[in-house]
């Protein structure tokens, strides 16, 4: 996932540098703010079909499991506001959060942003393994919250500008795929944890400690990155942490172009105001539908819920939360698979396959269900084998294609006038669509039953389409050149205006490449303010 710029700059110009100590320090920063981010993604639903946990926190719930269990449809009960909030609080405080860490990211720098985080993860953990009431269950899940929101702002920021170019785009997926090793982790606890009465659920949540006071301490180890020492006017500073960074005394190219860059975006007084104009519609759509289009796969419904799901079906406690990890485990691989295949491939080809993948096993699920579901208490073995099969089917589908693509598509086509915006805009409607399911899925399960599979099979296919037609193909092509696959589309040459005298040169320059041409290209890009990478 990605929060301030993650960006994949193949047009960008390869300077020189290690992998160093500290990039490989950052790295082991990412796997931190993705596992805690995963970790809380995972853990929730694990613990709120725990019995010692819903006794305490929940009696109502419990008291309707029981009854469910002895006479009624089961597909109601875990349907409780409370159960519901417990979950989705982090997401709307992180939605919030997300603004103040913008602030804090460019005003005070990364650091100060995940030191905050590390604070407010750490303080959100005790108050949810030490939780006495409700209340303090709650307050511990919106500080979380308020963790996810500046570590999702700052970590990738971090990353994007501490590693040298040729790994920015491979960083991107790496977050993602912290995010699944999280999920898994917190099902692993889980699964281990509920035989530990009545308190395993408190050691499920005080877990989330270790990535935690990872982060805490890994900020304070780290040093700030050279270009927000250089936004914030402390050049000789920040050309000292690029020396150190790049493990070289040869950086005066890349150094310049920061100032360049630094100055170019002090330029742009309104980025928020920009990006609502027409010319960047395109961007500004499909940024914001994938990420809408992301969750309503109802990918989250299984990640948030999948133990809770999975005894909704029928199956007993831990071989719901087994269930979980099975599911956890082909989420993690199917994320290896994108990151090794994305570039091969490209982004539609796997969007437009996921979208099969996807909808199939929707559709057979809710077809079980319907005519397996006797009197909505008990699938038959199996039907039940079949049912985790096609949830790992549908898994693995989302795995390779929306789940890292949605981060990595925006983080692609916004020109860099609006980049960082356009990346605030993504990360919060990610956590705003995110909230929406967390808050109404079990709600949801009631009302509609198996329906449910079919309600989310029906965006598959309203998704698919949208790909089919809306989503041009990225791969390999460089930022700089972003503007000519938007004219040559369909429907989106009609927002992108007619081209000037400028972008006629740079279209030449990009389509013959050769020395003289690529002085040219750079000679423009000089002419019109533009740094060399852009
Ligand atoms: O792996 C699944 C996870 O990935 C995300 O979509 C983030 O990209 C989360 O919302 C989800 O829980």
């Amino acid at each position: 996932m990605a929060g301030g710029a993650f960006s994949v700059e193949k047009g960008g110009k390869e300077f020189r540098g290690k992998f160093t100590g500290y990039v490989l320090l950052s790295c082991i920063l990412a796997a931190s703010g993705g596992l805690m981010f995963g970790y809380d993604v995972g853990i929730s639903g694990g613990v709120t079909s725990m019995d010692d946990f819903l006794g305490k926190f929940f009696p109502v719930v419990l008291a309707k499991k029981r009854r469910a269990t002895a006479t009624e449809s089961s597909y109601c009960k875990y349907d409780n506001q409370g159960l519901q909030a417990f979950t989705s609080s982090l997401y709307i405080a992180g939605l919030v959060a997300t603004f103040a860490a913008s602030f804090v990211t460019r005003r005070f720098g990364r650091k100060p942003s995940m030191l905050t985080a590390g604070v407010f993860f750490l303080v959100g953990v005790v108050f949810n393994a030490a939780a006495m009431n409700l209340a303090m269950l709650i307050i511990g899940r919106i500080m979380l919250g308020c963790g996810v929101g500046f570590a999702n702002q700052a970590v990738p920021l971090y990353l994007s500008e501490i590693a040298p170019t040729r790994f920015r785009g491979g960083l991107n997926i790496l977050f993602q795929l912290n995010v699944t090793i999280g999920i898994l982790f917190a099902n692993l606890v889980n699964y281990g944890t509920q035989r530990i009465h009545p308190w395993g659920w408190r050691l499920s949540l005080g877990l989330a400690g270790i990535p935690a006071s990872l982060l805490a301490v890994g900020s304070l180890l780290l040093c700030e990155t050279a270009n927000s020492l250089i936004e914030r006017g402390h050049l000789e500073r920040g050309k000292a942490v690029l020396k150190k960074i790049r493990g070289t005394d040869d950086v005066d190219e890349e150094f310049e172009e920061m100032v360049e860059v630094s100055r170019i975006a002090k330029e742009i007084k309104h980025p928020f105001r920009n990006i609502i104009k027409r010319e960047h519609r395109p961007q500004l759509v499909i940024a914001i539908s994938l990420q809408v289009f992301q969750q309503f796969t109802g990918i989250n419904a299984i990640m948030f819920y999948a133990p809770v799901l999975f005894q909704t079906l029928g199956f007993k406690n831990d071989a719901s939360l087994y269930s979980a990890v099975i599911t956890g485990a082909v989420n993690v691989l199917s994320t290896v698979v994108s990151i090794l295949s994305v570039d091969k491939f490209g982004r539609r080809a796997l969007l437009l396959e996921a979208g099969f993948q996807m909808f199939i096993p929707q559709v057979l699920i809710a077809i079980l269900l319907a005519t397996g579901l006797h009197g909505g208490k008990q699938l038959s073995h199996p039907s039940a084998i079949i049912v985790v099969l096609m949830i790992c089917l549908f898994v693995s589908g989302f795995a390779w294609s929306w789940g890292p693509l949605g981060w990595l598509i925006p983080s692609e086509i916004f020109p860099l006038e609006i980049r960082s915006a356009g990346q605030s805009i993504t990360v919060c409607s990610n956590l705003f669509f995110t909230f929406v399911i967390a808050q109404s899925f079990l709600s949801m399960l009631c009302h509609f039953k198996y329906g449910i599979f079919l309600f989310f099979a029906g965006f598959v296919v309203i998704m698919t389409i949208f790909v089919y037609f809306l989503v041009p193909e990225t791969k390999g092509i460089p930022i700089e050149e972003m503007v000519f696959v938007w004219r040559k589309h369909w429907l989106w040459k009609r927002f992108v205006p007619a081209s000037d005298a400028k972008d006629v040169i740079l279209e030449v320059a990009a389509k013959h490449p050769d020395p003289d041409k690529d002085q040219q290209f750079n000679g423009i890009k000089h002419q019109n303010g533009l740094p060399q990478s852009y």
